[in-house]
């Protein structure tokens, strides 16, 4: 089996750092399964890609068959089946993701287009650059030629972080806590939904009868985490972001476990009365080649307010970017 070219943009960045050796390490795609990793940087960012270079060929791992590096996206994205778009501006004390727009906006258009230029047939893109919906949305609509399914937009790390909060109040393992959602948009106004949820035996919905609980800590908490940990770092989350990107893209392509789902961004076809084409997370199963949608969940009045609240946050980004010229 020839080996599965994937493409790390910002792979000298901070998030870069951490997953190119996730990837190359065959935590990704599988131990099985060779790779070739290649390093999309800016030209400022060359010399350092060269050094992770360096260092993923001294780590020696079975599975990678070879690292390359590059500053042209479309040389960067010829050929290639799973891109990672982390390249992106990351935000500082006090910015909101979407104060963002603007600068990283303009990455995502051009990317989306060299995607289009030559990237293999089954290529595959998770967008991390912040505000990742939007940007997912923006490099979907310069690759006229992939179906837009194929663009998503990383809400994994928010789903792993609610599961992180489950087990902590709970005492119960991560891999016993199953059917959590994240609806929305990767911002403050993210809904991490429990009312599905179960951990161990308790089902969430008998934890989200402590209303004060899950309004004013869990809810919160999963939803600002991101500010919180760059207050505490000084920087934003970069091994965590990876971990989530590393789960995403496995679950996607190894498909996800029977009985559970994940939440992932992806290109709305109008289910739960999220506007078709926005990308919002939803809670998703994959059979390994693309997402479900899983249909048919109960949405309660309370689910229902703060799912509307972050669909329409997304509609304010693609009025946003509209005027930007940016789509
Ligand atoms: N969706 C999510 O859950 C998360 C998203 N993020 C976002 O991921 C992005 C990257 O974060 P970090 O790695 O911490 O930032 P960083 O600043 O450490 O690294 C970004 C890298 O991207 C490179 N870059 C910039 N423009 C590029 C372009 N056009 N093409 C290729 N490379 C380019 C830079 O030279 C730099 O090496 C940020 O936008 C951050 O907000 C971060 C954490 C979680
Ligand atoms: O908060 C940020 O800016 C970085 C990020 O997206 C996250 O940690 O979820």
């Amino acid at each position: 089996m020839s080996p599965v070219v994937v493409t790390v943009t910002g792979g000298a960045g901070q998030i870069g750092y951490a997953l190119n050796f996730r990837i190359a390490s065959g935590a990704m795609l599988g131990a099985d399964t060779d790779v070739v990793l290649r390093l999309l940087e800016i030209p400022q960012g060359m010399k350092a890609a060269e050094g992770t270079a360096m260092e993923l060929q001294d780590s020696a791992f079975g599975t990678l068959a070879g690292v390359e590096i590059y500053d042209d996206p479309v040389a960067a994205f010829a050929g290639t089946n799973i891109a990672l778009l982390v390249g992106a501006r990351p935000r500082g004390p006090g910015m909101e993701r979407s104060d963002l727009l603007a600068a990283n906006g303009q990455i995502f258009g051009p990317q989306g287009a060299a995607l289009n230029a030559g990237a293999a047939d089954d290529i595959r893109v998770l967008v991390v650059g912040n505000p990742a919906n939007t940007n997912a949305m923006i490099a979907s609509a310069h690759a006229p030629d992939i179906p837009a399914a194929r663009f998503n937009a990383m809400t994994r790390l928010d789903h792993n972080r609610a599961l992180g909060q489950l087990a902590a109040k709970t005492g119960q393992p991560v891999r016993d806590i199953r059917r959590v959602t994240i609806w929305g948009n990767h911002s403050a106004s993210q809904y991490p939904d429990i009312f599905q949820a179960s951990i161990g035996d308790v089902p969430g919905a008998s934890l989200a009868v402590d209303r004060a609980w899950l309004s004013d800590d869990f809810i919160p908490t999963v939803a600002k985490r991101g500010a919180a940990i760059i207050d505490a770092r000084g920087a934003s989350s970069a091994a965590s972001a990876a971990s989530a990107a590393i789960d995403h893209v496995r679950d996607w392509t190894a498909g996800t476990a029977q009985g559970d789902w994940t939440s992932a961004g992806i290109p709305s076809d109008g289910s739960y009365g999220v506007p078709e084409g926005l990308f919002s997370s939803f809670p998703v199963t994959s059979d390994g080649e693309a997402w479900q949608v899983v249909e048919g969940l109960e949405i309660n009045e309370f689910s229902r307010q703060r799912i509307d609240a972050s669909v329409a946050e997304l509609a304010e980004e693609r009025e946003a970017v509209r005027g930007l010229g940016l789509v």
